[in-house]
């Protein structure tokens, strides 16, 4: 019945694939329990586009949108894939398939089987010691068999006393011992959670377990089950075939999620060893291949690797230019794009301002002389300074020209999004006997703070009642929670239409509004979100009243299928309140990362008020580099001379404690593939002439519209002809 829905919905149309044979290869690869699908692919090789197109092409061969699942560990990558396959399948069919981030799903198993854990999301408003007994109360008990250690002991007591740098070192140079500091239960843990990630690593750890436990009881014949009831959703259950982009960046413990969410599946996994920019988070490039390898090797699993070496994105100068940045004279990419050469233009700046202003008159005056084929949405402006990105926004957003700039976010910041509760309401429209989201809304109301909620659950329990239950029968909240509260829950849950989205959304709305939701958001930007949210939220529902099961009302289905992604935290962090869709970015070299831009500004370092954190190691070089199609500004600072690129000499000393070798590429780590890359002669410089002058960049232009047109970036090609003649005339005049 899913079956024929999923199908409906769809409206399945043969979608013709350019691709090369490599990527035919992923594409067309069959999908097989125990199964790994390795793909190496370099900046550009269409990896997330490749992934996409196997995902057409499996709902082609009658795998269901929903029997696939996507990994990628920011927000920003997530958008990307989902903008990619919705570009390829459309956005109802795209919709089906789960796409999400590691964080965001493991979060989702976690809030289903922790009554308490919901509550946990506004961490800044908890007493630790309550934090440190939520998490007791979350660490599953099998764990406890694991701590009986002699080394155990020691452990608890150095985790009390770890500062946030040590538990950092620790998880870059013993992910065990990191992940057994994770697993414990001790007033250490409080001091580990503190830090962001590492709470957000400690969700993960404990999904990672609940899917264990899950598995081992469904392997277990039958005593065991009632030790071990784990609620695994369906979205998660039927899943066949989990797909993970951005491999390289994860870190030991998303792999253990990710080999255990992918036991008995097909496994994709799509990577670039050096475009890994996490080892400063904990990312384990290396030692996530020589993990999973192995397993695949073994009798009874299959292992197929696939090199991706020819590159769309850009063309010889710039893949040059980033080998160089690398440090390797060894590249995956055999294939660049063809087209016009255009030196990297390397522009010198005394100051900041200096370097502002020569960026935004530049992007100014390109737009201007290409007669409106260039626009706003052609360029980006990167650094990996988040504090230079906000002083340029400002720069340029003081000039009050047309001109828009918009900063986005890569982050993985979605575990503090207040917009999560919303999901906490619609699971008390569907049940007001659901502790986790009672705990969740009743604490939103005046004077009910964290500590009172942990009391009334603790009250509940004892009383053996529910939450709702037992506030309506006792007396000692009354005079803080209004009984009204009460009844006109009762009502909405009752007249609410289960299979409308529009009834469905209004009696949410309602339910923030008993629980005092909307007074909390404060801002007007935040209600401007919150209303975002409830519009997104109608439209998913009005897509899902399509496809789903007929024999299912849609407010069950949704609780048990929705994607956290619904509430990203992306869309809400840069909800503009003059929202433009033609705007230069601005963006962190991390938050870039897997995007693409026809023109692509890299500031320089000028800023040294914070010289010890500086190393630009050579693989952001190389990220940043890798973003541009068309044209490369390698801004540097007159001052940069030491830390200068093209003369930087890594110094042993200078590093930071942990020694994390960027020098090595993909091809150290996979010595067969040392045998396939080609050398690149680059013992030698890239080829820097001297930068196109600042003000004639008239020939400049001309070829770089060229190149467009000849990849039809340029929508008029017929148009285009004057302004190329007039831009040809203007270079003879020059
Ligand atoms: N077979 C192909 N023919 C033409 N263009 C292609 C092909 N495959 C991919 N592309 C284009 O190449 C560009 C880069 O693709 P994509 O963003 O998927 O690369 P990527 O490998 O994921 O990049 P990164 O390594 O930076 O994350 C896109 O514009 C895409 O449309």
């Amino acid at each position: 019945m899913a079956e024929e829905n999923d199908r409906e919905a769809g409206e399945f149309k043969e979608v013709e694939i350019r691709c090369t044979d490599a990527q035919r290869e992923v594409i067309t690869a069959e999908s097989m329990p125990n199964s790994l699908i390795n793909v190496i692919s370099g900046p550009g090789t269409g990896k997330t586009t490749t992934l996409c197109n196997r995902i057409a092409y499996l709902l082609g061969t009658g795998v269901r949108p929903s029997e696939i699942i996507v990994f990628s560990l920011t927000n920003q990558s997530v958008n990307d894939v989902k903008n990619t396959l919705a570009g390829i399948l459309g956005d109802t069919l795209a919709a089906g398939v789960q796409i999400t981030t590691i964080h965001s799903c493991a979060n989702k198993l976690v809030s289903l089987n922790s009554a308490y854990w919901q509550v946990t999301r506004d961490k800044s408003s908890l007493d630790p010691k309550i934090l440190d007994s939520l998490l007791r109360s979350l660490t599953v008990p099998d764990l406890r068999k694991e701590r009986n250690g002699s080394l155990v002991g020691k452990d608890n007591s150095l985790a009390a006393k770890l500062s946030s740098q040590e538990i950092r070192k620790i998880k870059m140079t013993n992910p065990t011992l990191y992940k057994k500091l994770l697993g414990y239960e001790n007033p250490g843990i409080s001091t580990l959670v503190k830090s962001d990630n590492v709470l957000y690593d400690k969700i993960v750890y404990e999904a990672t377990k609940m899917l264990h436990r899950n598995h081992t009881s469904m392997q277990a014949s039958t005593t065991d089950v009632a030790s071990t009831n784990v609620n695994i959703p369906a979205s998660i259950t039927n899943v066949k075939e989990v797909i993970v982009d951005e491999f390289q960046d994860i870190s030991s413990v998303l792999l253990d999620f990710i080999l255990e969410i992918s036991r008995g599946r097909q496994l994709t996994v799509a990577g670039d060893i050096d475009q890994s920019l996490y080892t400063f988070n904990g990312a384990t490039p290396d030692e996530n291949i020589k993990a999973i390898l192995p397993i695949y090797k073994q009798d009874g699993y299959n292992l197929k690797e696939i090199i991706l070496d020819e590159t769309f994105r850009f063309s010889k100068s710039i893949h040059k230019l980033s080998l160089n940045l690398l440090g390797t004279e060894y590249s995956l990419i055999k294939n660049t794009v063809e087209e016009e050469p255009i030196n990297i233009i390397r522009e010198e700046f005394f100051s900041t301002a200096d370097e502002f202003e020569f960026v935004y008159k530049e992007i100014n005056d390109l737009i201007d002389a290409s007669k409106g084929f260039l626009s706003p949405k052609n360029f980006a402006v990167l650094s990996n300074k988040n504090f230079i990105l906000d002083r340029f926004k400002e720069y340029s957003d003081n000039k009050n020209s047309n001109l828009k700039v918009k900063r986005i976010f890569g982050s993985q910041k979605w575990l503090d999004t207040k917009a999560s509760s919303i999901v906490s309401f619609l699971q008390l429209l569907d049940n007001p006997h659901s502790d986790p989201s009672m705990l969740v809304a009743i604490s939103f109301l005046d004077g009910i703070g964290p500590k009172m909620t942990m009391q009334i659950k603790k009250e509940a329990e004892d009383h053996g009642n529910s939450i709702y239950d037992y506030l309506i029968s006792s007396e000692k909240y009354a005079k803080k929670i209004d009984r009204n509260l009460f009844s006109r829950l009762e009502k909405l849950t009752g007249d609410v239409d289960r299979t409308d989205p529009s009834s469905i959304v209004v009696c949410l709305i309602e339910i923030g509004n008993l629980f005092n939701f909307p007074k909390l958001l404060g801002t007007e930007v935040a209600h401007a979100q919150y209303n975002k949210i409830l519009k997104e939220l109608f439209e998913n529902l009005k897509v899902l009243k399509v496809i789903h099961p007929s024999d299912v009302d849609l407010l069950s289905y949704f609780l048990s299928n929705y994607q956290e992604e619904f509430l990203k935290e992306s869309d809400l962090e840069t909800l503009d309140t003059d929202s433009v869709d033609d705007f230069v970015t601005v963006s962190t070299i991390h938050g870039a990362k897997g995007l693409q831009w026809d023109i692509v500004f890299v500031l320089s370092n000028l800023d040294f008020s914070n010289l010890a954190s500086f190393p630009l190691n050579s693989r952001t070089n190389y990220v940043a580099a890798t973003r541009a199609r068309q044209l490369l500004y390698l801004n540097k600072a007159v001052t940069e001379k030491m830390l200068y690129v093209d003369t930087y000499k890594r110094d042993e000393a200078d590093q930071s404690t942990v020694k994390v070798n960027y020098r090595k590429t993909m091809v150290d780590y996979i010595p067969e593939l040392k045998l396939k890359a080609l050398p690149n002669n680059l013992k030698e410089l890239p080829e820097y002439e001297m930068p196109i002058g600042r003000t004639k960049n008239m020939e400049l232009l001309g070829r770089l519209l060229g190149n467009m047109a000849k990849r039809n970036v340029l929508p008029v090609p017929s148009s285009m002809m004057g302004v190329m003649t007039h831009l040809k005339k203007s270079c003879r005049k020059l």
